[in-house]
C-alpha cells in the first residue's frame, strides 16, 4: 500500500473510531439508566397488589435490558452502509442492537442487524445493490477500531466473491480463518445472502433447511431464533422458543451464541431432556435405540396400557364383610368397554371403570341383604363403604391399576411375557431381544419419547388435586372476606389500618397465585412442564431423530411453527431420516417448505475433495457443498498397526497442535477403540478432544485426526455417512490413521 493510501486509511480508522466511541458512550449511558431504574424499583416496597405486579414486571424488564446491554460489548458496531446520492437513506451503522439519540429526534445511532433497514448489509450485491454504494465491515478489538474492509457495489468494481455470491468476502474469510476455541461464535457481521433469506423467513409453518456439512445450518438456526424473537417478540416471549440439539456436548458448544446476541429466553435441549424429572443418562445399544425409535412402538405402548386393563377369568371373588362378592367376566368387560369408550387416558378412565364396578358390587351386596328392605340412602351408604374397603379397592386395582409411565415401561422391558403380548406381530423376536438385553439401569435418551407417549396414554387423574386446589382458593377468599367484614363493622379500626389489613389479605391470595404462575421466563417454565407447547421450535441435526422423537416434538409444537435443519447425507442414527418428506408427511403432509444451503464455510477444498469421494459412495446422486476457501495443506494418511497407533498418537497429536498453533484438535475414533485411545491420550493438552463420530456431530476443530476409518465404516449400517461426518469436522487440517483395510474412497490419500 502506498504511504498516501496508508495515511488515508489511518485517518479513516480515526473517523470510524470517533463514531464507534460515541456509540459505546451511548451504550454506557443506557446501561446506567437501566441500572438506576432497576435499583429504584427494587427499593420500592409495599403498595397495592397491582403496584407489586407492576414492580415485578418492571424488575424483569430492567434486568433483561441490563443483561442485553451487557452481552453486546464485543463487536458492538460491525458494519456501515453508504447509499447512492439518489437514495433516500442516510449512512447507517449496523450493530448488535439498536441505539437511538433521544436528543436528536431519535436519530438511529446504531441499527439492530435484525431490523429491515439493515438487510442490504447482507443482501446487496454489485448486480443488485439495493441503493447501496459502499458496504464497510468494521473490525474492532474491545472498543478499539482496528481496521475495515470496503466493497464498492457498482457493476464496474471487481467482485471477487461473485462466483459464490459472497458478501463482504474479506471479512468473511478473516472470520473463517480464525482459530476455533471450542465454543461456536455468532456470525452477525458476515451472514451471507442465502443464509439471510432463511434467517428472516416468516414465522409460520414448517421450514426445512437442507445443507451439507459446514454450510452454516447451526449458525443460521440460532440467528433465526434471535431474529424471530426480535421480530415477533410479543407472540414468542409467552410461549418461548425451543432449540433442540443432538447431545449435551453439542448444546455446550452452541450455548454462547444466543446470549452473545442478547437473547436469553430460548430453551436449548436434547430430546432426552424433554421429560421433566427424568435424567436420561443411560446408553442403549445401537440396535435397542433403533427399535425404541420405530413408529410401531406407539402401538406397542398403547397395547401395553390396554393389557393392564384386565377382566376376571372367569370370576373374581372378593371377600367383603365375611361374605364373598363375585365379579364376573361379563360385568367387568362391560365396565371396561364403557371406560375405554370415554376416550380418556388410562388413569382418568379408571374412574369410569371403578364406578361401574362399584355400582355392580353394590347391587350384588344389596341383593344379598334383601334389596327391597333398603332405601336409596342405605344403598348409597353401602356403595361408599364398598368403595372405602381395602379388599374391594385391591380387587379393582388388580383389574385396572393406577399406572405411571416410568413404572409401566420398566415392567414392559423387564417382563418377557408382557413385552411379547404388547408387541404381538409388531416386533420380531430379535427386536424384543434387543429391548430386553439392551436394558440399562438408567433411562436412556431413546426411552424419553416412549415415556412421553405413555404419559399421554396414561394421563394423570388430577380430579382430586384440582378440586382440592379450588377448595383451598375458595376457603382463603372466604376467610379474607370474612375478616374484612369484621374489620369494616368495627368502628374502632381506623381507615388506614383497614386498608393495610385488606392489602395483606389480598396480597396473600395474590402471592399464592403468583407462586403458581411464578416469575420464571417462558423457557424456564417450559423446561419444568411436560405439556408445555412452544411458540416456535428449531431442531438442529434433525436428520438424526427417530419417528418416536418426532412424535414427542410435534406434541410440543401443535401450531407447527418449526424450523428443521439438517442433512440427510449425514444421517448416522439407524432410525434417522432418509428423506424429509417421509419424516414430515404424517404431520403436515406436503405443507412444508424447503430451503437449501450450498456453500461450505468450514471445510477447505482440499479436505472436501476427500469427503466428496466418500459421499459419492454413500449415494452418487448427492452433491457435496462447494468450499469457500483453500488452505494449500493436503490431508495426510499414515498406515500403522493398532498398537503402533496407540504408541504414536501422543506425538501425532502434538504435531497437529503445533501446526494449528493455539487452535483445537480432535481425534475421532471408532467406538470400539475409544477407551484405549482416551487412555493413550490421557495427559494431552485440553485443546485436544477425543470423541466418537456420533458425539462429534455438529462440532468443528482446526485439525481432525480420524482413526481406523474402515472400522468407523464397519461399525454401523450407515458407517459411510459417519465417515463423511468425521472428515468434514476440520477447519484447517485433516489426518487419517489407517490400521486395517483402506477404505476405497480414501485410496488417493495413500
Ligand atoms: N456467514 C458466515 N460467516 C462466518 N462464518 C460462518 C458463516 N456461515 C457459517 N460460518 C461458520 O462455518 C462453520 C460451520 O457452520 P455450522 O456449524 O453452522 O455448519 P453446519 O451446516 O451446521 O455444519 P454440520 O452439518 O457439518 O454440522 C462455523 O464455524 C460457522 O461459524
Amino acid at each position: 500500500m502506498s504511504p498516501e493510501r496508508e495515511l488515508d486509511r489511518t485517518e479513516e480508522i480515526a473517523r470510524e473510531q470517533a463514531y464507534v466511541s460515541t456509540v459505546y458512550d451511548k451504550l454506557d449511558a443506557e446501561r446506567k439508566t437501566a441500572q438506576r431504574r432497576l435499583t429504584e424499583t427494587l427499593r420500592l416496597t409495599g403498595g397495592t397488589p397491582q403496584a407489586r405486579t407492576e414492580r415485578d414486571v418492571a424488575t424483569t424488564l430492567y434486568s433483561d435490558r441490563l443483561a442485553q446491554l451487557g452481552s453486546v460489548e464485543q463487536g458492538l458496531v460491525f458494519g456501515r452502509l453508504d447509499f447512492t446520492p439518489d437514495s433516500e437513506e442516510e449512512t447507517a451503522y449496523i450493530g448488535r442492537l439498536g441505539l437511538f439519540d433521544e436528543d436528536d429526534d431519535y436519530r438511529p445511532l446504531l441499527i439492530d442487524w435484525r431490523a429491515p433497514v439493515a438487510r442490504p448489509f447482507y443482501l446487496a450485491t454489485a448486480a443488485s445493490p439495493e441503493g447501496v454504494r459502499r458496504r464497510r465491515h468494521i473490525r474492532s478489538l474491545s472498543r478499539k477500531v482496528t481496521g475495515f474492509d470496503d466493497e464498492i457495489l457498482d457493476l464496474h468494481a471487481a467482485d471477487q466473491g461473485q462466483d459464490l455470491g459472497l458478501a463482504g468476502e474479506a471479512a468473511l474469510l478473516a472470520a473463517l480463518e480464525r482459530k476455533r476455541t471450542g465454543e461456536m461464535s455468532d456470525i452477525v457481521a458476515t451472514i451471507q445472502a442465502e443464509q439471510d433469506r432463511i434467517i428472516r423467513s416468516g414465522l409460520n409453518g414448517v421450514m426445512v433447511v437442507q445443507g451439507g456439512p459446514g454450510t452454516g445450518k447451526t449458525a443460521v438456526a440460532l440467528h433465526r431464533a434471535a431474529y424471530l424473537l426480535y421480530t415477533f417478540r410479543q407472540q414468542l416471549t409467552t410461549r418461548g422458543v425451543l432449540v433442540v440439539g443432538p447431545n449435551s456436548t453439542f448444546l455446550r458448544y452452541i450455548g454462547q451464541v444466543l446470549p452473545s446476541l442478547g437473547e436469553t429466553g430460548v430453551l436449548l435441549s436434547t430430546v432426552g431432556q424433554l421429560y421433566p424429572g427424568v435424567e436420561a443418562t443411560g446408553v442403549d445399544t445401537r440396535e435397542a435405540a433403533e427399535v425404541k425409535g420405530r413408529l410401531v412402538m406407539a402401538e406397542v405402548l398403547a397395547n401395553a396400557v390396554k393389557d393392564r386393563q384386565r377382566v376376571p377369568e372367569p370370576v373374581l371373588e372378593i371377600e367383603y364383610e365375611r361374605d364373598i362378592l363375585r365379579l364376573d367376566r361379563k360385568t367387568a368387560s362391560d365396565a371396561r368397554a364403557r371406560a375405554r369408550r370415554s376416550r380418556r387416558p388410562h388413569n382418568q378412565a379408571r374412574r369410569v371403570f371403578r364406578s361401574e364396578l362399584l355400582d355392580a358390587l353394590t347391587r350384588q351386596a344389596a341383593r344379598k341383604l334383601g334389596a327391597e328392605l333398603l332405601d336409596p340412602r342405605d344403598i348409597e351408604d353401602m356403595r361408599e363403604e364398598l368403595s372405602a374397603d381395602r379388599g374391594v379397592a385391591a380387587a379393582l386395582d388388580s383389574l385396572w391399576p393406577e399406572l405411571t409411565p416410568e413404572g409401566l415401561l420398566d415392567d414392559l422391558f423387564a417382563d418377557r411375557e408382557r413385552l411379547r403380548s404388547a408387541a404381538g406381530k409388531l416386533l420380531s423376536e430379535a427386536d424384543r431381544a434387543h429391548l430386553e438385553s439392551g436394558r440399562d439401569a438408567k433411562w436412556t435418551p431413546a426411552d424419553v419419547p416412549l415415556l412421553d407417549e405413555l404419559a399421554e396414554l396414561i394421563g394423570e387423574d388430577d380430579t382430586e388435586a384440582r378440586a382440592e386446589e379450588a377448595r383451598r382458593e375458595r376457603e382463603d377468599r372466604a376467610y379474607a372476606e370474612g375478616v374484612l367484614d369484621i374489620l369494616e363493622q368495627d368502628e374502632e379500626i381506623i381507615d388506614e389500618e383497614l386498608l393495610r389489613v385488606s392489602d395483606v389479605l389480598d396480597a396473600e391470595l395474590f402471592a399464592e397465585r403468583q407462586e403458581r404462575r411464578s416469575q420464571l421466563t417462558a423457557a424456564q417454565r417450559a423446561a419444568l412442564d411436560r405439556t408445555w407447547t412452544f411458540g416456535h421450535v428449531i431442531i438442529d441435526e434433525a436428520q438424526e431423530l427417530s419417528a418416536m422423537d418426532w412424535r414427542l416434538l410435534m406434541r410440543r409444537t401443535p401450531n407447527r411453527s418449526m424450523t428443521l435443519v439438517g442433512d440427510v447425507a449425514q444421517t448416522g442414527a439407524p432410525g434417522g431420516a432418509r428423506s424429509w418428506g417421509e419424516v414430515l408427511s404424517p404431520y403436515v403432509e406436503d405443507r412444508w417448505r424447503l430451503e437449501e444451503l450450498t456453500v461450505n464455510y468450514r471445510t477447505p477444498a482440499e479436505i472436501m475433495a476427500v469427503a466428496a469421494r466418500v459421499l459419492a459412495e454413500v449415494n452418487p446422486e448427492l452433491e457435496a457443498p462447494v468450499s469457500v476457501r483453500e488452505t494449500g495443506v493436503a490431508p495426510w494418511l499414515k498406515r500403522l498397526s493398532p498398537n503402533e497407533m496407540l504408541a504414536e498418537l501422543p506425538s501425532l497429536v502434538d504435531k497437529e497442535l503445533s501446526a494449528v498453533d493455539g487452535g483445537t484438535v480432535a481425534v475421532l475414533s471408532p467406538a470400539e477403540r475409544i477407551a484405549d485411545v482416551r487412555a493413550a491420550l490421557a495427559d494431552v493438552d485440553e485443546r485436544v478432544s477425543v470423541l466418537t463420530v456420533e458425539t462429534a456431530k455438529g462440532l468443528e476443530f482446526d485439525s481432525v485426526v480420524v482413526l481406523s476409518p474402515d472400522e468407523v465404516v464397519a461399525e454401523s449400517p450407515r458407517g459411510l455417512n459417519d465417515l463423511y461426518v468425521a472428515l468434514t469436522r476440520a477447519t484447517q487440517r485433516l489426518g487419517v490413521v489407517q490400521t486395517g483395510d483402506l477404505v476405497p474412497a480414501l485410496q488417493p490419500l495413500g
